[in-house]
């Protein structure tokens, strides 16, 4: 294959075999997975799954996760996890910018925060800012680097209901516009139906379901119970 074929056909993320145990007890089991670049994935899975291990172990935060597999991921990768991790002495400005450095810095962070929707309050504490604005900063933080993948590791899991129907939108939005391959880690099903185009469950150390999800909301309440079932979840109450 032609170098530049093999460039445009080479998944962003390409694992194989990857295992990791704590103290003996295997956690992930030999996983195998490709994304495609520029592919929106969801992570699925019990409390204690392993989604959040396998999420540090891509983000190459795991030096003890490959064990005889294979663990390919992009140069560039963001991380945003479930509280926004603003540094609390930085303005939100230099929070987006930290550790970056060149002359358009500032004007780029500038940019990100008005993409998010912060244009104004660059100058702002972060602990000025609501729990939706401080996720909306992280969001700033991660696209300023230009990622090619964006992990994201339950974000919107400490936000209410209406907040975070306005952080799916803003960052599927985002997604669309930059295009990063995203692995969203997530306890909701909903979530991960409205924004990703392919779900996968986490069990037993192996991914057990992967599921590709056709922009057609029609089809939702199938993929809701089909994920459900695969997560031995029952809803009485609906
Ligand atoms: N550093 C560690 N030392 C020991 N055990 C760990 C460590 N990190 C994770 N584990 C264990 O690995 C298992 C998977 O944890 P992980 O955080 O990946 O699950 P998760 O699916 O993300 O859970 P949750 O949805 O509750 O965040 C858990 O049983 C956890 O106790």
């Amino acid at each position: 294959m032609a170098p530049h074929t093999e460039q445009l056909t080479r998944p962003a993320v390409r694992l194989r075999g990857l295992t990791r145990s704590f103290d003996g007890r295997v956690v992930l089991d030999g996983i195998d997975l490709d994304i495609p670049a520029g592919q929106f994935v969801a992570l699925l899975g019990h409390s204690g799954s392993g989604k959040s291990t396998l999420l540090r172990a891509v983000a190459g935060l795991d030096h003890e996760v490959v064990g005889g597999g294979e663990l390919i991921a992009p140069e560039r990768v963001s991380v945003v996890f479930q509280d926004s991790r603003l540094l609390p002495w930085r303005r939100v400005l230099d929070n987006v910018l930290l550790g970056l450095d060149g002359e358009d810095a500032a004007g780029r962070g500038r940019e990100a925060l008005a993409e998010v929707g912060l244009a104004g309050r660059e100058r702002a504490w972060p602990s000025e800012l609501s729990g939706g604005e401080q996720q909306r900063a992280a969001l700033a933080r991660s696209l300023v680097r230009e990622p090619e993948l964006l992990l994201a590791d339950e974000p919107f899991g400490a936000l209410d209901a209406l907040t975070r129907i306005k952080m799916h939108n803003l960052l599927r939005e985002l997604w669309e516009r930059h295009r990063p391959s995203v692995l969203l880690v997530t306890h909701d099903v909903d979530e991960a139906i409205v924004l990703a185009d392919r779900v996968l469950v986490l069990e037993e150390g192996r991914i057990g379901v992967d599921l590709a999800i056709e922009r057609d909301a029609r089809a939702r309440g199938e993929y809701r119970g089909r994920l459900l079932a695969a997560l031995g979840v029952t809803e009485d109450v609906r």
